[in-house]
């Protein structure tokens, strides 16, 4: 692995947060600046009007800095919870709250930039994408409309699906392993493999790691969030891996491990 774990950059790999910006979407840096911030710990978080069966979770939270209002001047506050399941799932929820006094809105573009790691792209196959629009960033994010198939990938694909459904599965043939993504409150999905040109170009690549990831982004991306003072957004992320002989063709691993 040649990902580089050295502030101020964030590490490539895991699932940085973009915001409040995704891509080059407006003027700040690509995906803003919370991906490459310290985050506290919150001691005290507001209560969750859903409870959570999770009793293994952490809160953090992120409030600009003064650099950050140079540069984005409005005041929010971005709380995540990070949830383990009992059985391995991974659950983060953001709450982002605009804080401003003199009431100002503000909007901002989001994603959970999520990156799978698998055994052969070539073998790899996405379901729940198919038949969507999307923008593809590598046409000037023309609108194009998917196929009637699974996704399967051959050469560099960074695309942004809009309205997408709640749940998506990565089917890894190779590992019989399925990765299922689950989301609320975030209607978009960025699918991006650099392949092996780019992959060469990216400092913290390696050559030849294209090959072994996949990220599907959970995001909100085509219409921005805005949040008036006071009010607050939640965006909801939840991964799962079962093996592929419960998924495939069908979304909802539970139902069937629960034999319904
Ligand atoms: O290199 P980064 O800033 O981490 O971005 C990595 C990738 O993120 C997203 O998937 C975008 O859609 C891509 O255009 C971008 O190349």
């Amino acid at each position: 692995m040649q990902a580089i774990f050295k502030t101020p950059k964030a590490i490539r790999g895991g699932i940085p947060l973009c915001f409040p910006q995704f891509g080059g979407l407006g003027t700040l840096d690509q995906h803003g600046f919370a991906r490459n911030r310290f985050w506290a710990i919150d001691d005290d978080p507001p209560p969750f009007p859903t409870n959570t069966l999770s009793k293994a979770f952490v809160d953090l939270i992120l409030k600009p800095s003064e650099e950050d209002t140079k540069i984005w001047p409005h005041s929010f506050e971005f709380r995540l919870r990070i949830a383990l399941g009992p059985g391995g799932d991974l659950m983060l929820t953001s709450r982002i709250r605009n804080t401003n006094s003199e009431g100002k809105p503000f909007s901002f573009t989001f994603a959970y930039h999520t990156y799978f790691s698998v055994s052969d792209i070539s073998e790899v196959r996405v379901e729940g994408l198919e038949t969507l629009d999307y923008l593809d960033n590598l046409q000037n994010k023309e609108r194009f409309t998917e196929q009637g198939d699974a996704l399967t990938f051959e050469s560099e694909v960074d695309k942004i699906y809009l309205s997408t459904p709640t749940k998506i599965a990565i089917i890894d043939h190779e590992k019989k392993r399925t990765f299922v993504v689950r989301k609320d409150g975030l209607p978009d999905a960025v699918v991006w493999n650099p392949w092996d040109k780019k992959a060469k170009a990216l400092a913290d690549f390696g050559d030849d790691e294209y090959k072994h990831m996949l990220c599907v982004e959970a995001a909100a991306i085509e219409k921005p969030i805005t949040l008036k003072p006071g009010e607050e957004w939640k965006g909801r992320l939840e991964l799962s891996a079962v093996p592929s002989s419960y998924c495939s063709g069908q979304l909802d691993p539970q139902r069937v491990l629960l034999g319904s």
